[in-house]
């Protein structure tokens, strides 16, 4: 069994980048939109400034309050969608229950929209011509080719259909000639087909959900799953101390799927930057 290092995949990523935007004429940007207060996601959109500012990319944080309104908040987006010196735009879920999420992700310029999220990029993505791909999906596409995964002809189970992990993984790996099952919290036979898969994605947000006697030995098992125990531990979807020794490959959490994440932002970041300037 091979555990994936995350971190040395992201940091490997981080440094290729930075080269590259050092080549560039001018500083890729990113705007972070953040609405309220929740604890979770200010850490995260300061993870991603930290990481941009590593690669040398110029970010933003648009802190707002909770009670903003839909269309205050969509006006913000709409100011950066016609700053020419903003290359990316990001708003920060969950969004406060007032708001209409899918209505401010219509809003982001599909050019610009660097999780990927905008109808627009997701039917790009399903025909098959992605512009900007959602980067958890896009994070472990790259842990798959960094660890030379052969995905082809193999059976890939997702379980999860979320818009940000579920559908887009589904379809990559499609794209990569996987035979792809998707289930989720009404699939009947669950267990049957993990037992199944040679490739298993799990992000259901169960606590630890996939057991060791569930998994195909020999499979390769993504992790997408970031839960919290009672005293603040991270736990993945899947129990990782005893499927680790089942699967061929494993992602930790912490230290897989979430960090590729951050660095895949950067990346469709760089991407979006150097489609503005047709290079
Ligand atoms: N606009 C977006 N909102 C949200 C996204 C997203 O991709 N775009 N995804 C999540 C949160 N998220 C990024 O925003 C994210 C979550 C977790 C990690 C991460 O590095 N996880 C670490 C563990 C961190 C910890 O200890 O708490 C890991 O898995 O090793 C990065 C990004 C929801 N919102």
């Amino acid at each position: 069994m091979t555990v994936i290092d995350g971190k040395a995949l992201a940091e490997r990523v981080q440094s290729e980048l930075k080269t590259v935007v050092a080549s560039m004429p001018i500083q890729p940007g990113l705007v972070a939109i953040l609405v309220g207060d929740d604890p979770a996601s200010k850490i995260y959109v300061s993870g991603k400034e930290k990481d941009a500012a590593k690669i040398g990319i110029k970010s933003e944080i648009v802190r707002l309050p909770e009670t903003i309104t839909e269309v205050e908040l969509l006006e913000t987006v709409e100011k950066y969608n016609q700053d020419s010196n903003w290359h990316g735009i990001i708003v920060q879920l969950p969004l406060p229950k007032h708001i209409n999420e899918e209505r401010v992700l219509m809003k982001i310029s599909p050019e610009k929209d660097v999780d990927g999220f905008h109808p627009t990029n997701m039917g790009l993505l399903w025909s098959g011509h992605p512009l900007m791909l959602p980067s958890t999906p896009a994070g472990i596409m790259e842990m798959l080719k960094a660890y030379n995964v052969e995905i082809e002809g193999k059976n890939a189970l997702v379980i999860g259909r979320s818009n940000i992990v579920g559908k887009p993984i589904a379809q990559l790996l499609l794209m990569a000639n996987a035979t792809v099952t998707i289930a989720h919290s009404r699939t009947k036979n669950l267990l049957e087909l993990v037992k199944n898969a040679d490739i298993l994605v799990v992000a259901i947000g169960q606590d630890r959900f996939i057991k060791s006697g569930d998994v195909k030995p020999g499979a390769v098992v993504i992790d997408v799953g970031m839960n919290r125990d009672a005293a603040g531990k991270l736990h993945g979807d899947v129990d990782f101390n005893s499927v680790k020794d089942v699967a061929s490959l494993i992602t930790p959490v912490p230290g897989g799927v979430g960090l590729m994440t951050r660095t895949m932002l950067m990346k469709q970041t760089v991407e979006a930057a150097k489609r503005a300037l047709n290079v």
